[in-house]
């Protein structure tokens, strides 16, 4: 997998902030970023379309795709499978957008133990006490699921204090500065996408060159 095309596995206890963070960047950058499609064995909901926010297999298919080792990371969640393909990154870097990977704990360790090359950042809360707060003002959980979701957290912070778990750690206490940082640390992985392309360019016309087309015929070029 070429460098300049390095997906980004974005990960963090649920609460911290990923779908915030990530909602604005797509918003201000939407030709460059998008999430890569999914498999699941779930069955569509109205509306869904296959392809679109999932690839939807049986489970012969889904269990014959991990034999063929064809998933970066896959998990059960309430009964069916889902997971990340290669091919499905892969597609979407050939659209030239860098791939972004929104996954947990146990994604990023499978991810890690294959050659995606990804860079891994993690959204730290600035505690887990206004971890708490954030999932209960957000309204989308019962208590019960609240204090799972803090237990789980707890797992997600240790594993992220292990020296060489994450590339970066994002504190996402004020959320303007989460976003700067962010943006930060995605600049230079998008510019080595412009320069590849740059470098390209000069490469084709360094040849019309050596083919010996004229300055007049080169300008048309530009
Ligand atoms: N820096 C911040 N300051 C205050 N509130 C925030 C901040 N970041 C996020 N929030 C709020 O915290 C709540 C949780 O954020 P969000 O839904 O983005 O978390 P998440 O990590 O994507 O969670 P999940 O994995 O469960 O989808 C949301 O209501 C969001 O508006």
């Amino acid at each position: 997998m070429s460098a300049q095309l390095r997906p980004i596995v974005m990960s963090g206890p649920s609460g911290s902030g990923k779908s915030t963070l990530l909602q604005r960047l797509f918003e201000e950058f939407p030709n460059n970023f998008a999430f890569s499609v999914s498999h699941t064995t779930r069955s569509p909901r109205p509306g869904e379309t296959h392809g679109k926010e999932y690839f939807f297999v049986s489970r012969e298919e889904f269990e014959t795709m991990i034999k063929n080792k064809e998933f970066l990371e896959h998990a059960v969640f309430s009964g069916n499978r889902y997971g990340t393909s290669m091919k499905s990154v892969e597609s979407l870097q050939k659209s030239g957008k860098i791939c972004i990977l929104d996954v947990e704990i146990n994604g990023v360790k499978s991810i890690k133990k294959t050659n995606l090359n990804a860079v891994f950042i993690f959204i730290r809360p600035p505690s887990l006490e206004l971890l708490g707060k954030r999932l209960r003002d957000r309204g989308t959980e019962s208590e019960e699921k609240v204090q799972q979701r803090l237990n789980t957290a707890q797992e997600a912070l240790d594993y992220a204090d292990q020296p060489g778990s994450y590339d970066h750690i994002i504190i996402n206490d004020d959320l303007d500065t989460a976003y700067t940082e962010l943006k930060n640390i995605l600049a230079p992985i998008s510019l080595s996408i412009n320069l590849n392309q740059f470098i390209i360019v000069q490469k084709f016309l360094m040849d019309c060159r050596q083919i010996s087309l004229t300055e007049y015929e080169l300008e048309s070029f530009y």
